[in-house]
Order: C-alpha cells, then sequence, then structure tokens
C-alpha cells in the first residue's frame, strides 16, 4: 500500500514511511491510495477471531509491502495483551439494541490506548529495523498524551514531547502526564487551548530546518497509522451485530475527527455501516457544519467534557479530501483559505455528500449531566462525560431494526467530578492507578510561543 497527501504531494511512500514522517511536508494529511476491500466471506471469517488477530488481518492492507504479516500478528498480540477485559473492547447492551462499545480497558483508560499500545510497538520495530531516532511532538486535550507517554515511556529510540493545554484537563488526567519519570517524556503545559497546542505541533512540522534537525514525528490522528489502529475495533463490533449480513450504525463523540473518520474507513473498506452520528459539547463547529453547512471557528470554550474541548478537526481534512473525489488542489486551496480566515467553504455538493452519512447532535454541560444521570438511573450505566454525549447522539439516531453502537471513549473514573455531579459516585481509579495522587509531578510551563517551545524540546534532547 502506497500514501498521498491530501494537498498533492505524491511522492507516494509506504506504511513505515508515514508512520514516521505523520504530517505530509505539504502539510496535509497522509491517505491510502485506494481503500482495500474486504467480501462479505472475508468479513464473515474474522467473526469470533480474538481482538489482536482481527486487528492484523483488518490493519495489513495498510501495512503491506512495508511489514510482515507474522511481525504484524506478534506486534498486535504484545499490543493488546494486558487489556484488562478478555474481549478488549466489548460491547454492552445499555438498552434494547443500543450498545456501548467499551474502548477504554487499556492502559491508561481511554480510547486512545487502543491505537496507542500499538504504535508504541510500530515505532519500536521500524526504528530498530532501520537504526534510526525520532522525537515525537504530541497535542493533547488529555487522553492522547497520557496513552502515547505510557507506550513510548522508556523507549531507546524516541523522545516524546507533550504538549496540553495548562488547567484545562482534568486532574487524574494531568497526572496520568506528569507523573511519568522515564527520562525520555518532556511534559508542557501551554498557556492555551487544545487548539493552540495542535497548532504548535503544526508549525514544528512546517519549520523545515527544526523538523530535520530533531527528526520530528508524530502520534496525533494526524498520524494516518492512529486511524488504521481505529478501524478494528469498529469492525468487530459490527460483525457481532450480524455485519456483514445487517448493517450496523455508530455515534461516536468527536473532536479531533479521528475516532469516527475511523469507523468512516472502515465503510469505505465495504463493513456495511448505516449511519454515523457525531456528538459533540458546547465547541460544535461539526454539528454546525452538519446543520447548516457552516464550518466556522469559535473560540475553543472550556466544557464538562474537556478531551472535545476542540474547534479545529484536524481529520476532517482526510473526509474533505474524499467528499471532493480526491482533488487535493481544491482540498488544499480550501484547507489554506480555512487557516487563514477561520471559515472553511465546502462545496454544498460535498456537504450533501456528508450529510447522507454522518449526522450531528451538541449537547451543553446541563445536558450531559441530565445524560449521564439518566443512564445511571434507567441502566445503571456510569458513563464519563464524553461517552454520554455519544450515548445521548446514539439514542437521538437509533431507528428500529438497525443496531446502534456508541463509543464509549473514557472511563468514568478520568472525570470524577461530572461523574460525582451527575450521579453523586465517585467512581475509584482502578488498582494500577491508587496512587496517583500520591505521586510528584514534572511539567513546564510555557508560553504559546513556537520558539519557547522548540527550545524546550532542543533542551530536552540534549538532557534527556
Ligand atoms: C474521551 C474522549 N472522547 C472523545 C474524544 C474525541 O475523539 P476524536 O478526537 O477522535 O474525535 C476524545 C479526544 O480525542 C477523547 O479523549
Ligand atoms: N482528545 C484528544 C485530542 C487529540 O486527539 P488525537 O486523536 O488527534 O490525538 C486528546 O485527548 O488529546
Amino acid at each position: 500500500m502506497r500514501y498521498r497527501s491530501t494537498r498533492g504531494d505524491t511522492r507516494a511512500r509506504n506504511f513505515s514511511d508515514i508512520l514516521l514522517a505523520g504530517l505530509a511536508d505539504d502539510g496535509g494529511l497522509y491517505m491510502p491510495e485506494s481503500w482495500p476491500q474486504f467480501t462479505p466471506d472475508e468479513w464473515r471469517s474474522l467473526r469470533g477471531l480474538p481482538y489482536a488477530d482481527l486487528a492484523a488481518r483488518v490493519i495489513a492492507p495498510f501495512t503491506e509491502g512495508a511489514i510482515d504479516f507474522a511481525t504484524l500478528l506478534r506486534l498486535c498480540t504484545e499490543a493488546y495483551a494486558d487489556f484488562d477485559h478478555p474481549a478488549v473492547a466489548p460491547l454492552v447492551e445499555i438498552e434494547n439494541g443500543l450498545f456501548s462499545l467499551e474502548l477504554f480497558h487499556g492502559p491508561t483508560l481511554a480510547f486512545k490506548d487502543m491505537a496507542m499500545q500499538l504504535l508504541g510497538k510500530l515505532f519500536e520495530h521500524v526504528l530498530t529495523e532501520r537504526g534510526e531516532r525520532v522525537t515525537i511532538v504530541g497535542a493533547t486535550s488529555g487522553d492522547t498524551g497520557s496513552a502515547a507517554i505510557e507506550a513510548f515511556r522508556g523507549s531507546r529510540h524516541l523522545s516524546v514531547a507533550i504538549l496540553h493545554p495548562r488547567g484545562r484537563t482534568s486532574d487524574v488526567q494531568r497526572r496520568q502526564m506528569t507523573t511519568v519519570k522515564e527520562d525520555n517524556i518532556l511534559n508542557i503545559a501551554v498557556e492555551g487551548t487544545f487548539d493552540d497546542c495542535q497548532d504548535l505541533v503544526k508549525a514544528m512540522f512546517a519549520d523545515k530546518p527544526f523538523r530535520e534537525e530533531v527528526r520530528l514525528s508524530a502520534v496525533n490522528s494526524i498520524n494516518w497509522a492512529r486511524i488504521a489502529a481505529q478501524i478494528p475495533y469498529y469492525v468487530r463490533a459490527a460483525l457481532t451485530l450480524g455485519a456483514p449480513d445487517r448493517a450496523v450504525s455508530f455515534a461516536v463523540p468527536t473532536g479531533n475527527f479521528g475516532n469516527v473518520l475511523a469507523a468512516w474507513a472502515a465503510s469505505k473498506m465495504g463493513l456495511p455501516i448505516h449511519r454515523l452520528f457525531i456528538g459533540s459539547n458546547r465547541n460544535d463547529i461539526l454539528t454546525r457544519f452538519l446543520d447548516c453547512n457552516d464550518m466556522s471557528v469559535r473560540g475553543v470554550e472550556p466544557s464538562l467534557s474537556p478531551s472535545m474541548d476542540i474547534q479545529v478537526s484536524s481529520n476532517f481534512e482526510r473526509l474533505l479530501f474524499e467528499l471532493l473525489d480526491r482533488d487535493s488542489e481544491a482540498c488544499a486551496r480550501i484547507m489554506t483559505q480555512f487557516r487563514a480566515t477561520g471559515r472553511m467553504d465546502v462545496p454544498p455538493t460535498a456537504w450533501d455528500r456528508a450529510r447522507a452519512v454522518f449526522s450531528g447532535l451538541h449537547l451543553s454541560d446541563e445536558q450531559t449531566l441530565d445524560e449521564m444521570r439518566e443512564l445511571y438511573r434507567n441502566s445503571h450505566y456510569l458513563a464519563d462525560p464524553h461517552t454520554a454525549i455519544g450515548i445521548a447522539a446514539a439514542r437521538r439516531g437509533h431507528e428500529q431494526g438497525v443496531p446502534m453502537v456508541a463509543a464509549a471513549t473514557a472511563h468514568p473514573a478520568k472525570f470524577p467530578d461530572a461523574v460525582i455531579k451527575a450521579t453523586g459516585i465517585h467512581p475509584p481509579l482502578p488498582e494500577k492507578l491508587a496512587d496517583l495522587f500520591k505521586r510528584a509531578e514534572r511539567f513546564e510551563i510555557l508560553p504559546n510561543d513556537l520558539k519557547v517551545v522548540e527550545s524546550a524540546v532542543r533542551t530536552h534532547l540534549r538532557l534527556g
């Protein structure tokens, strides 16, 4: 499989190249040159496989020509060995025909582990094979950061710098990142929002001398490997509920648009998906887009679901590229204009195509608390605020006869304040994190300034 950029860079590369590169040189995102297709019989043959085996088979077409299947299978087996549920990503029926797909049974209690545990193994494999070193720089609103730190801590092949928006994550999320002791990890609390952190990461990639000097790499969902590793759980859920012989719908709480994009990618591979529902908080740019083609950036506002306090949803570019029939010139033009004006002019035909598959629902904090309360009262299901938004979107879109799966993206113990407020219950942290609030924290507080942040990354590299 070869990859090309959404903005036109056609120097096709293989999976290992784009894994290490993260973002294309022209600022675009890598996309597979074509969509692998599975026939109904091929889907059926995946039913009942252990999660790691299924994941390897679904991901294999994307790594073809770069990583052999036996190696991929070994890496998947290692990646999912320590999840705390035998099914890795279990399905729980919370109402008739409405299921929660629990993606938080990995080490850091959020769906990010589902991809990041595998990315940790893939980076080690490719860097060892090539004898190279990279510096990973990532932006986080709370969950990507801890998942990346957990997956890469202690590696001899790379350093990791994670930028989080100061004071805008939950205390549990922050401590999961800042209490890690390994010297290859640097935590930076940026005076700004998640979008500022994400902009800093993209600006570091655009700064060619810096990018080459530190050999920059990315593990946010701008890296295609993240999306590829998030496809298998949609496949597993759909097969469990009757696919490919009947279609299934998914509802996904959405911020950077990576998770729901993985579901959409599964449909491009031939998995019968009826509709995709996006849930958001008051940072509702995506639901505004779906409602009235208004893709305009407003300031990022804090909410009870801080991991989705995002306005610029990076992965939307991948969908746009496809909606424009892969016209990379048009895609580059629209993205450049979006960057300059904060407003994206999506052609009406592309908007119609998006609405043929996606619907959106946004919830205020009050509505989120109501949803969490009702879920607990009626179904005895304790949901974190992000998951609750996904379930609300699922309920809104649930059609008779079409199973509906809501992605449960975080463990409630990551957001205890919201859970207590809604239900009165304090969800305990699992045993492995029981002493989290006793551990010492280590992080730098820096202004939202590219040169200052780059200098901190350089210094860390010298000392680390
Ligand atoms: C708990 C949680 N739910 C939902 C999301 C949104 O996912 P995505 O950014 O892939 O749209 C995030 C952050 O990415 C998250 O951490
Ligand atoms: N909610 C995310 C934001 C970054 O998302 P990513 O999937 O692009 O890494 C977070 O928790 O950091």
